[in-house]
């Protein structure tokens, strides 16, 4: 599934409504910004879609949800746990394999953090955390992406870099950005989101940065 067709979105903090009750259809190609100000409700409604197409998706949390006293390897290699028997993942912890090294090691290099593998994740900048949450989410090998502001601690060249990669290797995508050039850079599709409702969902090509800036 790379694809979803979600009805019923709703989400409430104490008693407060601050999404929907909203419907959301992405079909399989589409790469889709959500912008909008902070607060307005982007990194919930990413939450809630995950939860409601489990399993199929590949998660770049805002928080990132590393392990910061295993190395860069193992944070990786836990896009795939599901996928291997606990006796292999349990080996892997001591010893990993070497086609596993070799395939975590080549997409290290695409981040620019090959020499990172073996480095605790505890003692990487927070723009080399960032991009080892992204490489879980691409080792996962999913065809949807979910990421809350995957690029917001990465330089301009390297924000570059990791959204060629992410629109490489994701069919779908929801990507929650900030970066208004950057969501119409890469995205063929733009959702705004204000008071936890879509108030502006338009193809990219339609849509120029200012248009998107009224909602800020
Ligand atoms: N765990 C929580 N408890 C209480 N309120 C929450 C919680 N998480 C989010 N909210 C509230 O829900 C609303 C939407 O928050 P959300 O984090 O989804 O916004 P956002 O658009 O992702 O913001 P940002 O761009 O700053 O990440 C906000 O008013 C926020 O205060």
């Amino acid at each position: 599934m790379a694809g979803f067709d979600l009805t019923a979105l709703t989400a409430s903090f104490g008693g407060e409504r601050v999404i929907g009750p909203l419907s959301l259809t992405v079909e399989a190609g589409q790469q889709v910004a959500l912008v909008g100000k902070s607060g307005a409700g982007k990194s919930t409604l990413i939450k809630l879609i995950y939860q409601r197409v489990a399993g199929h998706a590949a998660l770049v949390p805002q928080e990132l949800g590393l392990v910061n006293a295993l190395p860069v390897f193992h944070n990786i290699y836990m896009g795939r746990l599901d996928e291997h028997a606990n006796w292999y993942n349990a080996l892997t912890l001591i010893r990993p394999f070497r086609k596993d090294r070799e395939e975590i090691r080549s997409l290290l290099e695409r981040l620019d953090m090959k020499e990172k593998l073996w480095v605790p994740t505890a003692s990487l900048s927070g723009g080399q955390r960032q991009r080892v949450a992204i490489g879980r989410a691409i080792y996962r090998n999913a065809g949807l992406l979910l990421a809350d502001e995957p690029i917001s601690a990465l330089d301009g060249p390297m924000a570059h870099k990791v959204m060629t990669l992410l629109c490489e290797r994701f069919q779908t995508s929801v990507i929650a950005l900030h970066d208004v050039e950057m969501a119409l850079a890469y995205c063929n599709r733009i959702i705004g989101i204000q008071d936890g409702q879509v108030a502006l969902d338009e193809s990219s090509k339609r849509l120029s940065a200012n248009d998107i800036l009224n909602l800020y």
